[in-house]
């Protein structure tokens, strides 16, 4: 999102009192350059996948209407007229924004139509639209066949039209998270002429900024037979609609959503059908070699994977283990290279557990202090009682201390000795952390906030040199105290 805003916050400047020496961490610039090896393996694939569908004669029928007068229109061969009708039927689009659903011709400007107001005979299930999607975004290669994931559906969200005049477009936000099941947006472009309204993803970390685009005019353009073009993508990736500069880009979007299963279907082998590049044997490879090497971590240590993806959690307060279990069932559901880590750790049995951590940079007289928890706690302000957020999650949230010295700071001000760990962080930081800063506000296509992305971690215990396995093979991923 670019433009998040960030709620208003107070630091506890009562307790500025003594500035209390920072310890540095020490580097190991050997293990550094061994760790860096690691970072390296992990290779992420673009978030979406996208494509044409050429439309048969029978499924290009559009019915919309408010009323029972609905009309009718053959996208394939609709008139401007016909689709100016369409335009002037929409309400305007809103979008969420801090909890709310506004209306800002600044920010959205489109027409929609709500699902009981419209429908297309065009099937996204049965022209296999849906499988592709299924198997570019979910479905990892490993040694040469595809490993299921489980099922997924899609629900019918909303008709979307941009036109030129006036000119329509939808500025960088992400898609409101609808349960934790849900992982992505499909949208199709019906095959009405317009130019412009390119679809741009992006991802961004501190320093860099990937960007991919999702052209449907020229897609359209291209096609001899009149079609539909189509973009899927991992909702938590911000991605904005540019302005359309001709005709009409009419959409129909849908929300993905896993199938939440208990089954062995989960780990069945299925045909080969279209290789997906990944690099997990590269990724093993390394690894097993650190592992192998016994002055890599001769005593063993804890790594950190700081996963690229954001995960849907709710945001209600609920008891602490139910909490841990939704997080650990987001462990099924991990998209893409997050994947890839997790199945590797596992088969390399290592103790391998899923952990939010959190960023409190609140205090102007010390560094950031970084807390990892074993569940989602909503930040709404309750931690402010207890002087700060770190101190909240350590002593309400079982939380442990990230890389500080006990000695340095909570202890300092409690008098007590906080659960403190040493970590390798493998990911950049701190910016796939948690603060209060950025978790909760922003630019969603709905205002409804029952769950948020959140950025979630694998903590991972090595064993020392010769005895590396930190959990019996195939215990999974169960849960750890450093
Ligand atoms: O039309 C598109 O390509 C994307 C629309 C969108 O981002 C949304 O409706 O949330
Ligand atoms: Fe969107």
């Amino acid at each position: 999102m670019s433009e998040t805003e960030s709620p208003s916050f107070e630091s506890s400047s009562e307790l500025v009192s003594t500035v209390v020496p920072k310890v540095e961490p020490k580097v190991d610039p050997i293990l550094e350059q061994k760790l860096d090896v690691l970072r390296s393996a992990i290779q992420h694939k673009a978030p979406f996948c996208q494509g044409v569908v050429p439309l048969a004669e029978d499924d290009s029928y559009l019915f919309y209407g408010k009323d029972s007068n609905a009309r009718r229109i053959n996208i394939a061969k609709a008139s401007v007229e016909e689709v100016q009708r369409l335009a002037e039927t929409c309400d305007p689009a809103t979008f969420g924004v801090n909890q709310q659903d506004v209306y800002d011709e600044t920010y959205r400007k489109a027409g929609k139509l709500d699902r009981r107001e419209f429908a297309l005979n065009f099937s996204p299930e049965q022209s296999g639209m849906l499988d592709a999607v299924r198997d570019s975004l979910l479905v990892e290669l490993h040694a040469g066949s595809r490993v299921g994931t489980e099922p997924i559906r899609m629900e019918l969200y909303k008709l979307n039209v941009y036109g030129k005049c006036p000119q329509s477009f939808f500025k960088a936000h992400v898609d409101t998270p609808r349960s934790e099941l849900m992982f992505g947006s499909l949208v199709m472009v019906l095959p009405i002429t317009h130019e412009g309204g390119a679809l741009v993803l992006r991802e961004r970390d501190k320093e860099n900024i990937e960007e991919w685009t999702f052209d449907s005019s020229a897609l359209l353009a291209q096609c001899n037979q009149p079609s539909i073009a189509y973009v899927a993508f991992f909702s938590d990736v911000e991605h904005e609609v540019l302005p359309v500069q001709s005709g009409y880009r009419v959409t129909i979007t849908y929300n993905l959503y896993h199938v939440q299963q208990k089954s062995d279907a989960q780990d069945v082998v299925l045909p080969s059908a279209r290789p997906v590049p990944t690099n997990e044997e590269i990724f093993r490879s390394v690894l097993r070699g650190l592992l192998d090497a016994p002055e890599f971590l001769p005593n063993g240590g804890n790594l950190l994977f700081c996963l690229h993806h954001q995960y849907p959690l709710s945001n209600a307060k609920q008891p602490f283990d139910k909490a841990r279990q939704a997080l650990i069932d987001v462990t099924s559901r991990l998209k893409g290279s997050d994947a890839m880590i997790f199945k590797v750790l596992r088969e390399l049995s290592l103790d391998t557990a899923p952990k939010v951590v959190y960023e409190d940079a609140t205090e102007t007289w010390h560094d950031a202090l970084y807390v990892m928890c074993d569940h989602v706690v909503p930040l709404d302000n309750e931690y402010l009682h207890s002087g700060s957020l770190a101190q909240y999650l350590v002593s309400t949230h079982k939380g442990i201390l990230l890389n500080e010295d006990p000695d340095s700071y909570i202890s300092y001000r409690d008098g007590c000795d906080p659960p403190a760990a040493k970590v390798y962080w493998i990911a950049p930081t701190p910016w796939r952390v948690n603060s209060d800063k950025a978790t909760f506000i922003h630019y969603g296509n709905e205002a409804k906030l029952a769950h948020s992305y959140w950025k979630v971690s694998l903590f991972v215990r090595i064993g020392p040199a010769g005895s590396r396995a930190t959990v019996a093979s195939d215990a999974g991923a169960t849960p750890v105290q450093p």
